[in-house]
């Protein structure tokens, strides 16, 4: 059978190698959409109104609730509406042409895959393609995007540098709310970026599988663009609770590196995806990442003796490495790296 579900047409039936063992399935139970996600308008802040109930806003939403969606958050609708359909006729395409793409390699500086990297040796599959590149900046990595959809480089160029601006927006807006000096993430905490875009084709019984497992984001910080499909779901008090997409907002995600530098002010939400029986779901997310080699530790500005330092200073390559042995448990992961007593 071909690897690549997007190659899939009209799945009748679940291929065996991606139903999960019975008590790693998601089940028939419908999980409750939850209704108040927090959603955060940067609008009052472009008018010139005082940006400190934004800022209070923003700090609430990642501490209390653990993430948020943004709305009027200065990334185009016509440039997400752009991005999304070339995603889409990307997945849509040849198979010999996305060929040259499938690649488990993460060196690769582009590349599609399925399930996860590790396809080859997992015990069963998740259902999704991921297409994966680096894109900051933008002239370092457009020569290894692909030429087609013939407007793929220069749409998600632009949206690249979008994004880029709008989380380094919300960084700096958290930078106020904790007390930190702005652009205290710009530079080598958010050096590096990567699009990674995910499709699930329709799946025949979503009781069985999952789109993508269980998990906290390693970077320092998410966005999410979704299509208008549900499937996202979040761990809320110790409850799955689903995310009902609202149109042209842009999710946030704090990742783990935020929660180290914050020194836990900020949580780095558990989620995973759920798929869908009728419909096919795209989602573009963009993640900005610390580069491998600085010295990640809770901000001075944090630690006091109220709030003693949780994290010892670590890099950021020693901490995706200990990541990826522990299976992507960030609890596990942490324990290398919490100071304890
Ligand atoms: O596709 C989604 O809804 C979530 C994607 C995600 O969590 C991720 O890419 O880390
Ligand atoms: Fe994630």
């Amino acid at each position: 059978m071909e690897v690549l579900i997007s190659n899939w047409s009209n799945v009748q039936s679940m291929p065996e190698s991606f139903v999960f063992p019975p008590e790693r399935r998601p089940g028939k139970n419908l999980v409750p959409v939850c209704n108040d996600i927090p959603v955060i308008d940067l609008k009052p802040i472009d008018e010139d109104h005082d940006p400190a109930e934004t800022i209070q806003q923003i700090l609430k939403a990642s501490q209390e609730f653990g993430f948020f969606q943004v709305i009027n958050h200065g990334v185009s609708e016509v440039l997400m509406d752009d991005t999304m359909s070339v995603f889409k006729e990307f997945f849509g395409l040849p198979a010999e042409y996305k060929a040259s793409f499938y690649s488990n390699d993460i060196n690769r500086s582009c590349r599609l895959y399925t399930s996860t990297l590790n396809y080859d040796k997992e015990e069963f599959h998740y259902w999704r393609d991921n297409f994966t590149h680096r894109c900051h900046p933008v002239d370092d990595y457009i020569q290894f995007w692909p030429e087609k959809p013939s407007r793929y480089r220069d749409v998600v160029g632009q949206y690249s540098v979008e994004v880029r601006k709008f989380l380094l927006r919300i960084l700096d807006l958290m930078c106020e709310g904790l007390g930190l000096e702005l652009r205290y993430f710009d530079g080598e905490f958010s050096k590096n970026q990567l699009l990674s875009v995910n499709y699930h084709v329709p799946c025949p019984d979503p009781s069985l599988t999952l789109g993508m497992p269980e998990h906290s984001d390693p970077n320092l910080i998410s966005m999410l663009q979704q299509c208008d499909v549900p499937g996202l779901q979040f761990l809320k008090d110790g409850q799955w609770i689903g995310v009902e997409p609202l149109p042209n907002a842009l999710l946030v995600i704090p990742g783990l590196q935020l929660r180290a530098i914050s020194n836990d002010k900020f949580q780095s939400p558990k989620h995973r995806v759920v798929t869908h029986s009728k419909e096919a779901r795209t989602t573009i997310g963009c993640f900005l990442i610390p580069s491998n080699d600085v010295c990640i530790e809770p901000a001075r500005a944090l630690v006091n003796s109220g709030s003693p330092q949780f994290y010892r200073a670590y890099k950021y390559q020693e901490f995706f490495s200990t990541f990826t042995v522990k299976g992507c448990d960030a609890d596990a992961a942490f324990e290398s790296f919490k100071l304890h007593g």
